[in-house]
């Protein structure tokens, strides 16, 4: 059979599954249709890669969120082929063996999880590898990295979830080592299987020996593979960033990617309001959720000094007379400057903090599904914004703070959505469209990753991610804005990936951070012009085709 026709035959079975499901429980549906993908995918990579390319925007959604949360959820009752490695308390002192038994020569991309904090599912332990590989599979398809060159990883250094601890079927979930490779010139697989660990996290020193272990190791053999941090719980998120980030070419998305593409959705509902983008400085913005809070510091800073954030947690508002105040938190803390809203008190609740403030903006990472309510929503129309701003960026979909059907609804045909997980556009009652724009990290981790990689930089910079982030934000155009439409469709994600991709390297090289590839000199990479660059970049993608074992005649 000829590609076309195998790719054919996919689409039809796909089409038919479809078919034969109608009228099933979402859930059903969408693990059926994850199966159907994972099946490809470990028979032929190609064919996988090629389809998910092809159809991105209906995809995505079941190779990452909202299915590949599910997925985690019932990793064990699903898993049948091994994919990734583990590496567990247990390998101490045998980490940079296992390394080194990896069968594939060069790795370029690593995405790494402890499972500790799984989109907004919680610790989800072993079975949160489905987040790494769902990740690098959207490396694959939005930034061209080969396949066989990307490696997930799961840390196991336990779990506190109770039902995990106690569910026998998850006993022999993780291998050491484990690969496929098909469709080239050999077939390997490595599999030795070993128990997870059944056991309370480890914490302190005994869990950053791991990490720390595992990281040397890598870097030993791949001293150029970019290291992707996703999924660990706060303390962790922020402790190995600083710990890693100066000695390794790492970063962590669900810190700086979302940072960066929060700034992006920020900046668009300031062009919304057909205000000039300095007049960032003076929206306000209410907070939920003060997880990921310390990594958008670099927002913060474009605000001058002022507190334009309302920041509050699961305690509410925030302020400076919080008992054992986070840290990193501390500057988002209302209780100085001149602008403060006086009548605000510590641990006011969503509701009052909305209705006092009136802020332009309201924006969801409390992993809270629903808590933008119909009060909050409604308290949002009276936003001091012409276009009020939703950003619901909480995943998997049960736990995105609104719909956009509540928000056109309660806020208004006015205002503007994003969510972190995909939901369907909203039809208006004037026959317009309400966009439910996507406000995902998976705009800006491909780039960020590939950027990195092509310039061969050193470690990944703040002016790097700062370069992704106003990529994104200039990606959309005036026009679009005005419709709502604040984030691009997932349909040009390569496109958008490759300029991210050259804004990072560009950024690089003018920090002196890029020591080159292979087979490019960063004296090159700083001798091309900007458009140059992001036909570098697009070349440098790989694309599924079958190669040829022997040449035509
Ligand atoms: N769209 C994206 O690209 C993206 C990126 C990263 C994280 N997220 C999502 O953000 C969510 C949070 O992730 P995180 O890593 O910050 O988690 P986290 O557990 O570190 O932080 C959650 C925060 O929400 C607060 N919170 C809990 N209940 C609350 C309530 N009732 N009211 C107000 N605040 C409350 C907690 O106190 C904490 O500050 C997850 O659902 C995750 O999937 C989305
Ligand atoms: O995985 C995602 O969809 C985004 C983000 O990294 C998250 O943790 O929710
Ligand atoms: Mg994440």
């Amino acid at each position: 059979m000829s590609f076309e026709q195998q790719y054919e035959r996919f689409i039809n079975s796909y089409h038919s599954l479809e078919h034969n499901t109608q009228g099933e429980p979402d859930s059903v549906v969408s693990l059926a249709k994850w199966r159907i993908l994972n099946r490809l995918h470990d028979r032929n990579e190609t064919l996988y890669y090629r389809v998910l390319i092809d159809n991105i925007k209906d995809f995505a959604p079941i190779i990452y969120t909202p299915t590949v949360g599910l997925v985690c959820e019932n990793y064990s009752g699903l898993f049948r082929r091994p994919r990734g490695m583990y590496f567990s308390a247990k390998d101490k002192g045998e980490m940079m063996s296992m390394i080194y038994n990896w069968p594939a020569e060069k790795v370029d991309m690593i995405v790494v999880t402890d499972g500790s904090r799984i989109l907004g599912l919680g610790d989800l332990g072993v079975q949160g590898i489905g987040i790494p590989i769902g990740k690098l599979d959207v490396y694959v398809a939005a930034a061209g990295i080969n396949p066989q060159k990307v490696l997930p990883i799961m840390l196991d250094v336990g779990t506190n979830n109770e039902e995990l601890l106690e569910d026998k079927l998850c006993a022999f979930v993780t291998s050491t080592v484990e690969h496929t490779q098909i469709n080239v010139k050999f077939y390997s697989f490595f599999f030795r299987r070993k128990k997870r660990l059944r056991q309370p996290r480890l914490e302190g020193e005994e869990y950053l020996a791991v990490v720390d272990e595992f990281m040397e190791a890598v870097h030993a053999r791949w001293p150029k593979a970019i290291v992707q941090f996703e999924d660990f719980q706060m303390k962790w998120a922020f402790e190995t960033l600083q710990r890693y980030r100066s000695r390794f070419c790492m970063f962590n998305d669900d810190v700086q990617g979302t940072a960066g593409v929060a700034l992006a959705g920020l900046l668009g509902a300031v062009r919304a309001q057909g205000r000039p983008l300095a007049d960032f400085t003076k929206q306000k913005i209410v907070v939920v959720g003060a997880g990921r809070m310390p990594g958008t510091h670099k927002i913060g800073e474009l605000g001058e000094g002022h507190n334009q954030f309302w920041v509050l947690d699961k305690d509410g508002l925030i302020t400076k007379s919080r008992k054992d105040l986070d840290p990193a938190v501390a500057r988002f803390a209302r209780g100085y400057g001149p602008e403060e809203v006086e009548d605000l008190h510590e641990g006011a609740s969503l509701v009052e903090v909305v209705k006092k403030v009136k802020p332009h903006v309201l924006l969801g990472l409390s992993g809270v599904g629903g808590i933008f309510n119909e009060e909050v929503l409604k308290a949002m129309k009276e936003s001091d914004s012409p276009c009020p701003a939703i950003f619901a960026m909480s995943n998997p979909t049960t736990k995105a703070e609104c719909t956009p059907e509540d928000v056109f609804k309660h806020v208004g045909e006015n205002a503007v959505f994003a969510s972190g997980s995909p939901f369907s556009n909203v039809t208006l009652s004037n026959g317009r469209k309400g966009y439910a724009n996507q406000a995902n990290n998976m705009y800006l981790f491909p780039g960020i990753g590939l950027g990195a990689l092509l310039s061969g930089a050193r470690h990944i910079s703040d002016g790097m991610l700062h370069a992704a982030a106003e990529c994104l934000a200039s990606y959309i155009t005036d026009d679009a804005i005005r419709k709502g439409i604040l984030f691009p469709s997932i349909s040009s994600i390569r496109h958008i990936t490759a300029r991210v991709g050259a804004a990072v390297a560009r950024a690089a090289v003018d920090e002196d951070l890029a020591e080159g590839c292979p087979d490019l000199d960063p004296r090159d990479l700083r001798s091309m012009s900007e458009s140059d660059t992001v036909d570098y970049v697009a070349r440098k993608m790989w694309y599924p085709v079958y190669s040829p074992l022997v040449n035509d005649k």
